[in-house]
């Protein structure tokens, strides 16, 4: 039974809701309204449920600090900080991360007790979705600092609550968490939390800057402020830019300050700042600087990287992604769970299986890859489930062991798990929830402790919406989905081009460098086809540089960036892009490309030097 207030604060939710267009006014703000709108209509949320937030279990909420733990260290300070300036007033201090989940937080032990009731404790959930409008949520959803104020919150269960709140920024501009102080009582007029929302924002701030400080360590950093005082101490604006002058990394303020003044976030910093202005600017003092095209001054302090750029480190620096990804993968592969890697060919899938397969606690197993898309449709069932003696005709008088079996106490990599027949994920799917194979003609089946990598180029969801792709697998497969970027977009560019040609030279036995020019047309061109094209580009260069340099001269010439004189018939020709297809798929490999294709390897050899494809490896 409901308490006079909570029944009539539901009479006034679902009144306003439903009469919201002949209200001349809502009571409450258009953000908080909005909110209360979604969550009856679209989340169809109860505003009389009095039950308390949804609580993470011991280990989901485990899972979830570890995989904010850099940016819990990082807040950890701020989040002592208002806790202590707030504490006196009965406030307690949240940090959720993006998904609205209490990952850290401060209570004082003479209210403990009291905030656990109400919901304001570790591991609670926050979303929308779930609570419907209260102060996380709105941050969440409206990605600025909110105050929700008792009545405001859409659910009875919080009406006595009030919550301000404010979202923290990664240097990418994407949501880290939100930071939240509430109170279990407060006076009636919601002006009284203004301060207390400054608060919250100025911490949330703060916490961002750090974040940004320590993710852009490796580059020049710009910090901005209008006053010159603060340009150290509590900078507005933090922009920074690589070796290239290229922006990486913008606090929230500055992307917003870029967004009014040129419309959109500018690509390299000569967008922004004159750069002779901008090279005068050293980490000595601070100087006034002018926005480009504009009279406004800004007082700045420019900062020369303070960790050596990937050039001198060229093997302890991973493209942060990658890594986060790998670090994530492992524990979900240690707890049994198939991974599903995805990203463009060539971006290194076999590759990062191979070091989740080191990584994980079975890296003393065998590690068996299967490419679903190289075995010809016929063998694929036989390779992987192995054969008894005399199983068919032409079959092995000894039998065979399938694929399977052996990667028996290891890890089975299947690439190109597009690839795979209907008939045969039917089978794989058994295999998987069984663990058990029945080789061909056996009459008996034998157990497999196996774990699952797959990996795929193609956009599974889009097979498995043609039907060429079992739905059922492919929510067994992908429990963990992981996907690559492209070369292009990595961070690690110089480091991986630094230690691929470090192979290269090896493996020719030669002391090879890289010329400025070169270096800067290897770091400039999109690479289509990723680390693979990469490493044959390296392998070419290494082959025909002389002196010990590779020159600009000694790349192809798409990636030196000149035109490449293709005949325009040949480059839109369908067949072209019938062959490429193969041969990309198949990895080169000219045989397996012409079976698929059902044509010899002559003929295949042929239409290529026709159509004028370049083969890797095959460079004039
Ligand atoms: N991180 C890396 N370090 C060194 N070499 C790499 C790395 N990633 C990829 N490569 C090289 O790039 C090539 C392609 O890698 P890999 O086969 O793993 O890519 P893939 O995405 O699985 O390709 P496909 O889409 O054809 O299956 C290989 O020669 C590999 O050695």
């Amino acid at each position: 039974m409901l308490a006079a207030n909570s029944r009539e604060h539901v009479d006034c939710v679902s009144r306003v809701v439903r009469n919201a267009e002949r209200l001349p006014q809502a009571p409450v703000p258009s953000l908080i309204f909005d909110s209360w709108r979604r969550s009856m209509e679209q989340h169809h949320l109860d505003p009389g449920s009095l039950q308390g937030p949804r609580i993470l279990t011991e280990p989901l909420l485990k899972e979830c600090r570890e995989r904010a733990e850099l940016f819990m260290r990082i807040a950890s300070e701020q989040v002592s900080q208002l806790h202590h300036r707030v504490r006196h007033a009965d406030y307690c201090v949240m940090l959720t991360d993006a998904q609205g989940q209490t990952i850290d937080h401060r209570v004082d032990a003479a209210i403990r007790s009291d905030c656990r009731k109400a919901g304001l404790y570790l591991g609670t959930c926050w979303s929308e979705a779930e609570e419907g409008t209260c102060g996380v949520a709105t941050v969440l959803t409206s990605q600025a600092a909110v105050t929700v104020h008792k009545r405001d919150h859409f659910r009875a269960a919080f009406i006595n609550l009030t919550c301000s709140a404010a979202p923290i920024f990664d240097p990418q501009g994407n949501l880290l968490g939100v930071m939240d102080a509430s109170a279990l009582q407060s006076p009636d007029d919601r002006r009284s939390q203004h301060l207390v929302r400054q608060m919250v924002a100025q911490s949330a701030q703060a916490i961002e800057n750090a974040f940004f400080m320590h993710s852009a360590a490796r580059h020049w950093v710009l910090q901005a402020h209008s006053t010159p005082g603060y340009v150290d101490s509590q900078p507005d604006l933090l922009l920074a830019w690589d070796q290239e002058g290229r922006l990486q990394a913008l606090n929230s303020k500055a992307r917003q300050a870029l967004r009014r003044r040129f419309g959109q976030v500018p690509v390299h910093i000569g967008e922004v700042f004159d750069l002779d202005a901008l090279r005068a600017v050293t980490d000595q003092s601070v100087q006034q600087l002018q926005w480009l095209g504009e009279t406004g001054v800004l007082h700045v302090r420019v900062n020369t990287p303070r960790r050596q750029p990937a050039r001198a480190l060229p093997h302890a620096q991973v493209d942060p992604r990658v890594e986060e990804h790998l670090r994530l993968a492992v524990r979900v592969k240690d707890r049994n769970l198939p991974v599903l890697v995805q990203g463009e060919t060539g971006a290194g899938k076999e590759v990062f299986a191979r070091q989740l397969h080191a990584r994980s606690a079975r890296r003393d197993g065998p590690f068996v890859a299967v490419n679903c898309a190289a075995i010809p449709e016929n063998l694929i069932e036989s390779e992987l489930f192995g054969y008894v003696a005399g199983a068919f005709t032409g079959a092995s008088s000894k039998g065979m062991t399938g694929l399977l079996q052996q990667a028996h106490g290891g890890t089975l990599f299947l690439d190109e798990i597009g690839d795979m027949p209907l008939a045969l994920q039917t089978r794989l799917l058994r295999v998987m929830a069984e663990g058990e194979v029945a080789p061909l003609g056996a009459a008996k089946t034998q157990a497999v402790d196996i774990q699952v990598i797959c990996a795929s180029h193609r956009d599974l969801a889009a097979l498995v919406n043609d039907g060429r792709f079992r739905e059922d697998l492919y929510f067994r497969l992908g429990c963990a989905r992981v996907t690559l970027p492209p070369l292009r977009e990595r961070t690690d560019k110089l480091g991986l081009i630094n230690r691929l040609l470090e192979q290269e030279a090896r493996s020719c036995a030669i002391t090879v460098g890289i010329g400025q020019a070169a270096l800067e047309a290897l770091l400039g061109y999109a690479w289509p086809g990723n680390v693979r094209q990469l490493r044959h580009v390296l392998a070419y260069a290494c082959a025909v540089c002389e002196g010990g340099t590779i020159q600009l001269t000694d790349l192809p010439v798409e990636v030196r960036g000149e035109r490449v004189e293709v005949e325009v018939e040949h480059s839109a020709s369908p067949e072209r892009q019938v062959l490429l297809d193969a041969l990309v798929r198949h990895r080169w490999k000219p045989l397996p490309a012409a079976q698929a294709l059902g044509i010899s390897r002559a003929t295949l050899y042929r239409r290529v030097k026709q159509l004028g494809i370049d083969m890797p490896g095959k460079h004039p």
